[in-house]
């Protein structure tokens, strides 16, 4: 791993735009490296945060982007609880990213074929990769520890080949849902996770102190050879005792 950095905001008013300048920045040295830049979107608050932020920047050109899914819920595209489809009416509707840089899952397969389908698609984009490199994937931290769908005791924590992974028993609603691998995140060259408010306080002591075992999903999320950053506000961070950066809002990450 590349080292972690655990950056704290007062709130998420000023970890908005900090936000936003970690992707536009890793997106300019992505398409300059490689003329494209891959990003895989969690749901949950990260939805509209992103969407504002990126919204309100002078200039964002995203024909070069290829977005995918960390995860993604298997409903209808315009069921409100569909990831694909809050992205869709909040920011894919109001940038010019192509469709074809859209990874999206085919809800109307059952969970298993679904996972198969989007296994494939990943695959296409990301040729001669064992399991996909994300230039950058942006997950979120449910209270209980999930990230991705990935939920505490739960045996796709162990798996090891499959680049997505279906499930049905989802303690969170709704059941069926689709899930990138720990391998596949675990293989990005930037992980963020973005965490918010006091519920998250006592979890995330866990994750990033090591309180717990087996330790909890998202303490799982150690790239290999990505950098790791956790963006967490006050809220969020009142139990930890490790060192901390707290930039304010200028921060560049
Ligand atoms: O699919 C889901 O049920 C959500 O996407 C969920 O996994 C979310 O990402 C986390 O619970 C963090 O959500 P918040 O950032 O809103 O706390």
């Amino acid at each position: 791993m590349a080292g972690r950095r655990v950056v704290v905001f007062p709130s998420s008013a000023e970890l908005g735009p900090a936000l936003a300048h970690l992707v536009t920045s890793r997106a300019e040295k992505s398409i300059a490296s490689n003329g494209r830049f891959t990003l895989g979107l969690s749901g949950g608050s990260l939805v509209s945060m992103l969407s504002k932020e990126l919204l309100a920047l002078p200039q964002l050109d995203c024909s070069k982007w290829v977005v995918g899914f960390c995860d993604e819920r298997l409903v209808s595209f315009t069921d409100p609880e569909s990831t694909y489809g809050l992205y869709k009416s909040q920011l894919f509707s109001k940038i010019n990213i192509p469709d074809s840089g859209i990874l999206t899952i085919d809800s109307s397969l059952p969970v298993d074929k679904c996972a198969e389908d989007y296994t494939c698609k990943l695959k296409e984009a990301f040729p001669g990769d064992d399991f996909p490199v994300f230039d950058l994937l942006l997950l979120g931290m449910g209270p209980d520890g999930h990230t991705c769908s990935l939920f505490p005791d739960h045996p796709l924590l162990e798996e090891k080949q499959k680049i997505v992974a279906p499930i049905s028993d989802s303690p969170k609603p709704p059941p069926q849902r689709v899930t990138m691998t720990l391998p596949v995140v675990n293989s990005a060259r930037c992980v963020a996770f973005v965490s918010t408010g006091g519920s998250k306080a006592a979890v995330l002591k866990d994750v990033l102190e090591g309180g717990k075992a087996p330790a909890y999903p998202a303490a799982r999320v150690l790239p290999t050879s990505g950098e790791l950053f956790w963006l967490i506000d006050e809220p969020a961070a009142t139990a930890l005792t490790i060192q901390v950066e707290r930039p304010g809002a200028e921060a560049k990450l």
